[in-house]
């Protein structure tokens, strides 16, 4: 299947690194040069500069763009595409049905894990084009189907922001370790193996069953959570989801 992503940002080459595994990719942007050096990275991919009356007739549409800017590159699309799959932050599949003309809607929240094929991406939208877009996106990793859009917006909150949350505690982790006299180069291999070899618990344990197995009495992991209890580490994650929930929810009002 030929996929036309629109946008060239962050989020478009990350995707395209992983679709061109399995499909045929076009990349429109705005600016020539841009593009072109993202050729260089991705050579299996086509490229074109966005045209004031672009031509979207019957193509598979994934649209890359910030929210804000959904306006005025939508009045530069004509014709009907196939399939909208949208992956901005909040924009409602109202929105987007008003503003670009499609046969059918999705709406999904990738994350920057799509550029190593390891994308935890969550979607939502016309159940029509539910086969396809679970297998378009599976291409680039996990996947989930929800059924409302506000599901859609906290997993936004979760698994679309989620990575900056991780790589926070990551770095944090390397600081700690340095700052205990640790190098650096070692603090961080031991920080990669750490996320890696959690990942793999987490697949099939329950995080407090986790905790409860790593925690001796009196040892030195009951010190460590003691200080994270204190810096009410538990609290700000919880708060942290629900900020950036309400921000999607508050994009979706614009
Ligand atoms: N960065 C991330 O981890 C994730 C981002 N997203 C969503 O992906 C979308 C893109 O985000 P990023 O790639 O991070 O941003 P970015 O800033 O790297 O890329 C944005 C793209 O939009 C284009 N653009 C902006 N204004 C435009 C205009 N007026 N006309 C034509 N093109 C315009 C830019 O040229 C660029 O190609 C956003 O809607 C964001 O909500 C979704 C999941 C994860
Ligand atoms: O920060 C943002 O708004 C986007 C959406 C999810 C990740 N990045």
């Amino acid at each position: 299947m030929k996929l036309t992503l629109i946008g060239n940002g962050i989020m478009a080459q990350s995707l395209a690194r992983g679709l061109v595994k399995n499909h045929e990719v076009e990349m429109i942007g705005r600016n020539e040069n841009t593009l072109k050096t993202i050729q260089e990275q991705i050579p299996q991919i086509t490229i074109k500069t966005l045209d004031d009356q672009e031509n979207i007739e019957g193509k598979n549409i994934i649209f890359c763009v910030k929210p804000y800017a959904l306006g005025s590159v939508s009045t530069r699309l004509v014709g009907e595409c196939d399939i909208l799959f949208s992956i901005l932050a909040g924009t409602k599949l109202s929105s987007l049905k008003n503003q670009i003309k499609s046969k059918y809607y999705v709406r999904t929240m990738p994350n920057i894990a799509a550029s190593v094929q390891n994308s935890m991406t969550t979607i939502t939208g016309d159940n029509e084009a539910k086969n396809i877009a679970l297998d378009i996106f599976s291409s680039i990793g996990k996947t989930l189907w929800v059924n409302t859009e506000n599901q859609l917006d906290i997993a936004t909150a979760i698994a679309g922001s989620g990575p900056a949350y991780l790589a926070l505690v990551a770095e944090a982790l390397t600081d700690g370790a340095v700052n205990a006299g640790l190098e650096r180069h070692l603090s961080k291999e031991l920080v990669q193996g750490l996320f890696s070899g959690t990942a793999s618990l987490l697949e099939n344990s329950h995080p407090a069953i986790i905790k409860d197995s790593v925690m001796s009495p009196g040892g030195t992991t009951a010190a460590g959570y003691t200080k994270l209890e204190e810096g009410a580490v538990r609290d700000s994650m919880i708060k942290a989801i629900n900020a950036a929930y309400s921000k999607a929810v508050e994009l979706g009002k614009k």
